[in-house]
């Protein structure tokens, strides 16, 4: 029992029900009518001092709410290997949508001129824990776009260094991520399915079985986010990307013949390709990669219905490609010699099956091979040109 209505007052204020000052106190102004009024032995101070209370908190919290409602808050984002050929652009387009100094390049390669006037840049080795971690903190990061990784072509020539950025990368990221309740965003590839995988269509959820330490390490990445998703909440978002086509020098992939005919028709006017003619991919221009990428981190969750989505543009081979290259610039010379990513090749997806990401999120892709064709000359063109070798 209270000895007084103030002890009751008191108690009542610290119970675990009442959460926040606001309601706290709209308990505290409703008690002090139904019982100080009451009481005849009540101070008309304690009242007096009870209403004041209310009224600032009241008018505080509609300040706080009209604040919260009018403004979103606009995210610090962090991106991983940055300097690599989806990370420039990703920063670019980032930046027109959330500010030039809320998106933070890093990567652990020393930045151009044009890099450091474009934003921030920091180095950021994913394999330096505490270094990520500080990073996070004293930039108040709350997503992390994490592309550090060794491609399936070069992760082949070099299998450790692949299994330390590529595994040992993402078991950083993603503690990280849980740790500092992140959105972590983990791009995966259609890299990730093998020859065991349906090749045309290959659907969102089927085997999985990669022959690339590449593959390996994306469908680990996969599953280890889904896991930490259902496990700890974390907020994980993946997307399979098929070959990404832009201007900027590739990474040492399997789809990177698709960029360099256009440099190397452009400039010399022939092109070798080390993948056979007939060997169809699925591609998406970098227009539509972050459009995608970016339309998906701001999914509302519950439209969500998997941590991980197939999305593509399109599906073409060497000799398509080249046939529709071939109505903007008449004259070039295409010869083929196929290599070891011949193989990597023959084991990936045909097309890609990317309905759930259309159903759930309204994923649509907008640049279909006409338009790429179209945009790489304009930009491989204006990219030779900056550097002064346009072949006449
Ligand atoms: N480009 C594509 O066609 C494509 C398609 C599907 C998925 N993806 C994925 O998108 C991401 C980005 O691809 P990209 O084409 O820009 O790759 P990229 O090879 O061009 O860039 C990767 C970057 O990672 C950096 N890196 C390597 N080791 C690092 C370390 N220890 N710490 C920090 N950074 C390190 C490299 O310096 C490089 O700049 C990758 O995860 C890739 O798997 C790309
Ligand atoms: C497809 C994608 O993951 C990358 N361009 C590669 O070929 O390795």
């Amino acid at each position: 029992m209270f000895h007084s209505s103030k002890q009751y007052l008191l108690y009542n204020l610290f119970q675990p029900h009442a959460t926040d000052l606001r309601t706290l106190c709209i308990s505290s102004y409703r008690l002090s009518h139904t019982v100080f009024y009451r009481a005849s032995h009540v101070q008309s101070s304690v009242i007096m001092f009870l209403r004041n209370l209310y009224r600032n908190t009241v008018n505080l919290s509609i300040r706080n709410y009209s604040a919260n409602k009018c403004k979103t808050k606009v995210p610090k984002i962090l991106i991983t290997g940055g300097l690599g050929q989806l990370g420039v652009e990703c920063a670019r387009y980032l930046r027109c949508k959330y500010g030039k100094d809320n998106v933070i390049l890093s990567d652990i390669i020393k930045p151009t001129e044009e890099i450091v006037n474009d934003g921030p840049y920091i180095f950021v080795d994913i394999l330096d824990f505490k270094g990520l971690q500080k990073v996070v903190v004293n930039h108040g990061v709350d997503w992390l776009i994490h592309f550090s990784a060794l491609l399936s072509a070069i992760g082949e020539q070099n299998v450790p260094l692949a299994v330390r950025v590529n595994i040992e990368g993402v078991h950083n990221v993603i503690e990280l991520a849980k740790q500092y309740k992140l959105r972590l965003f983990v791009p995966s590839t259609i890299g990730a399915f093998g020859p065991d995988s349906p090749r045309n269509p290959t659907p969102n959820v089927t085997v999985q079985r990669p022959r690339t330490i590449y593959g390996v390490s994306k469908v680990h990445a996969e599953l280890l986010g889904e896991y930490y998703y259902h496990k700890f909440g974390l907020d994980f978002r993946c997307l399979r990307f098929p070959g990404v086509i832009s201007s900027d020098p590739p990474g040492g992939g399997t789809t990177d013949y698709a960029i360099a005919v256009f440099h190397d028709v452009l400039r010399k006017g022939t092109y070798q390709c080390y993948l056979k003619p007939d060997t169809r991919l699925p591609m998406m221009h970098v227009r539509d990669a972050l459009r995608a990428l970016s339309e998906f981190l701001d999914a509302p969750n519950d439209k969500l219905v998997r941590r991980v989505y197939n999305v593509t543009s399109m599906s073409f081979t060497p000799e398509e490609l080249t046939a529709a290259m071939s109505k903007h610039i008449p004259d070039f010379k295409i010869t083929y010699q196929p290599d070891s990513r011949q193989d990597i090749a023959d084991s990936w997806p045909q097309v890609f099956d990317d309905s759930e990401a259309r159903r759930d999120w309204n994923w649509k892709p907008e640049v279909d091979l006409e338009n790429l064709v179209t945009l790489m000359i304009k930009e491989v063109k204006e990219k030779i040109a900056t550097n002064g070798k346009l072949p006449s």
